[in-house]
């Protein structure tokens, strides 16, 4: 049996298609309901419903042999866990953004103060690759709200269409990083379990399709 972690949400539909096309289960996994535990009849393959940034935590203590979760969590979290593939779906980017038009004016200001959902990745920016100290505040959502009400001058948050921050009246000042979804692997069940090797392959073949 292997158990896959899979994120509740914005991913959910497009994950459970990938294994859903692939053959690989007999129940249609899409179906709205609130079960957590998710096991197909044919006794292979067992799903658990958790949020995305749980993912890769299932999946690194082996309570999941394997986990579908966005590079954004990835580059947040930094778990001991193996990155096997790139799913190409949830593609989005993470951004600075921060007011129209006000760009310069804030990459200028020497105590800037960045709102944003993934501190770790924030810090990691400004520290190395700008190399400056920042003041960071972490929100749990709604983030573009914060530069608008003066919570924060920038933010570093998620884009995909561009329409959050065009409706608030923000930009993109920088692109960090692209993100798309990504199957993850513990480590211990990579070596111990060979049926693991045949689900990545057929995976592998849906992404190709
Ligand atoms: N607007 C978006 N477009 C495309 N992909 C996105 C978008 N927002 C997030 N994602 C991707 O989908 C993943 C899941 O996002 P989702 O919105 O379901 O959860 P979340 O808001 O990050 O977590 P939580 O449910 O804990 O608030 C993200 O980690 C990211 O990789
Ligand atoms: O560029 P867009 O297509 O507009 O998408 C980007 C928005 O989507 C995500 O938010 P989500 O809908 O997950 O809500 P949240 O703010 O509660 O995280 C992200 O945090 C942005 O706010």
């Amino acid at each position: 049996m292997i158990t896959i972690a899979l994120p509740k949400g914005r991913l959910t539909e497009e994950a459970t298609e990938l294994f859903q096309r692939s053959s690989l289960i007999s129940i249609d996994i899409s179906q709205e309901t609130r079960k957590l535990v998710l096991e197909d009849p044919r006794g292979n393959l067992r799903f658990l419903m958790v949020k995305p940034f749980d993912v890769p935590t299932y999946v690194e203590y082996g309570i999941a042999d394997m986990g579908i979760v966005g590079k954004d969590v990835l580059l947040e979290v930094n778990k001991k866990v193996y990155e096997l593939l790139d799913l190409k779906i949830g593609k989005c980017f993470i951004a600075l953004a921060g007011p129209k038009g006000l760009r310069e004016e804030l990459l200028k200001k020497s105590e800037k103060i960045i709102a944003t959902k993934f501190p770790n990745i924030t810090k990691e920016y400004f520290e190395n690759v700008l190399g400056e100290d920042v003041q960071i505040i972490k929100l749990n959502g709604s983030v573009e709200l914060a530069p608008i009400l003066g919570l924060s001058d920038m933010i570093v948050d998620i884009v995909e269409s561009g329409r959050t921050l065009r409706e608030n009246g923000l930009e993109v000042y920088e692109k960090l990083y692209d993100i798309s979804a990504r199957l993850i692997i513990n480590r211990a069940s990579l070596k111990l379990k060979s049926e693991i090797e045949g689900v990545v392959n057929c995976l592998e073949r849906m992404i190709l399709q």
